[in-house]
């Protein structure tokens, strides 16, 4: 399976298009929007969120809520496009009055520098229309589609708030939940997107107190996977890691910075004999292991244990507060302003670290069983997951 998106953030819509799905996966429309809808929210986001609805449509690839195996295209459409409808313009020509709001002060944090450089533009707003985190809509999209893929096959995923700015989720409370879904309604209702009370009242003042100085905040997200059998993805070369290609997909992530693991950078804390996750074997379940210290990975294949990632996001580079840059054209200093920004965008990042997250797996499996259609591709998974138990 792969995807690709298309659209700028003030163009007139985005588009995805999706190919390798498997016929007969049924597609929840709901679902999708509800997820659209995860995105959207969070304490600490921008006007720009009050404009938009966030509706998908489905425009091919799916009939009466089937997939027919020929590509997906799924749709939103900017309503914000409403205001720039002549700056933005595919089609008609440049003139004095719709190049008004060129951009030529590049914002440190963002794109708009290099990529005037490399794309030969002098209009910067070139650049952040499609480097704009408005694409991760679409990327949302496209990973709902795979959550509900993998839910058939009996794989769950959840993304979640770990730390924003520096006040950190107590992880005593995180190992209370039960299952991914008890964790998905607490988190789901949290306006920060976490699982600790407490930390979600110290965080909204922080972003209260944030957003009156006229700075940004980052913080780290989580994704846990469970229900993934183990053997997907291969050690027999680089690019066939799947922890590797995890990797990837969150640091591709806008502004995402650093990623890991199990416990990750804590691992370098403790020796061998505490980090690693022993081997047992038990007649009914075949072998198993009694911790996750590694996150679901050895030799860059799932080992059976649910995958755990963080991965942490720089603050919003848009701020308030001036930051010192130059002039494109005139080469000339200036601080730069703004016209509006998040001030924290970490929660609608979970949301989006989980599509990317279920999207890589959703093709680690397509990579290994059969493509073509659902219900031979559950029967091959069936039947996988109870080899391995014989093991
Ligand atoms: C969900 C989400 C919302 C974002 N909102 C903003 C924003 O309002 N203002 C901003 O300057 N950056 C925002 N960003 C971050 C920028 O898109 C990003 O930092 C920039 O494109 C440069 O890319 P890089 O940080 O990956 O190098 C957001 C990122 C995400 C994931
Ligand atoms: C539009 C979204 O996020 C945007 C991401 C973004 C950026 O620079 O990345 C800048 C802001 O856009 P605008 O300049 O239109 O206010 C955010 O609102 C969205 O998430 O849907």
């Amino acid at each position: 399976m792969r995807y690709i998106t298309a659209g700028e953030s003030h163009g007139p819509q985005l588009t995805a298009v999706i190919e390798g799905l498997p016929a007969n996966l049924t597609i929840d429309i709901d679902q999708i929007n509800h997820d659209m809808w995860r995105r959207k929210q969070g304490y600490g986001r921008g006007a720009r969120q009050q404009i938009e609805t966030d509706e998908v449509q489905i425009t091919a690839g799916v009939r009466h809520q089937k997939t027919l195996g020929s590509p997906v295209t799924i749709q939103l459409a900017n309503k914000d496009f409403a205001h720039w409808q002549s700056v933005m313009s595919p089609t008609e020509p440049a003139t004095a009055e719709n190049t008004v709001r060129q951009v030529t002060k590049p914002r440190p944090g963002h794109a708009d520098l290099v990529g005037g450089m490399k794309y030969q533009h002098k209009d910067l707003r070139n650049v952040l229309e499609r480097s704009s985190a408005r694409e991760t809509a679409m990327r949302v999209a496209v990973g709902s589609v795979a959550k509900q893929f993998l839910k058939a096959l009996g794989i769950d995923v959840l993304g979640f708030v770990r730390q924003l700015g520096s006040v950190k989720a107590d992880t005593a409370k995180l190992n209370e939940f039960a299952d991914l879904e008890a964790l998905r309604k607490v988190t789901e209702a949290s306006e920060v997107r976490t699982f600790d009370p407490a930390a979600e009242a110290e965080i909204k003042m922080n972003i209260d107190a944030a957003k009156k100085a006229g700075d940004t905040l980052g913080g780290v997200v989580e994704v846990i996977v469970t229900g993934v059998p183990a053997g997907l993805g291969s050690y027999v070369s680089a690019d066939q890691k799947l922890d590797g290609r995890l990797a990837q997909a969150i640091i591709a992530i806008n502004a995402f910075k650093g990623v890991a693991f199990g416990d990750g950078f804590e691992l370098a804390n403790h020796p061998g004999s505490e980090d690693m996750d022993e081997i047992f074997y038990d007649q009914g379940k075949g072998f198993y292991r009694q911790t996750d210290h590694l996150g679901g990975f050895e030799g860059g294949m799932t080992n059976g244990m649910p995958i755990v990632i963080t991965a942490v996001m720089k603050p919003i580079p848009t701020l308030y507060k001036p930051l010192r840059s130059v002039d494109v054209n005139t080469k000339e200093a200036y601080e730069a302003n703004v016209e509006r920004s998040d001030t924290t965008a970490v929660p609608a990042a979970a949301t989006v670290a989980e599509a990317m997250t279920a999207i890589t797996i959703a093709q680690a499996v397509l990579d290994m069983f059969d493509a073509n259609a659902m219900d031979r591709l559950q029967a091959q998974v069936a039947a996988y997951r109870e080899e391995l138990k014989n093991y």
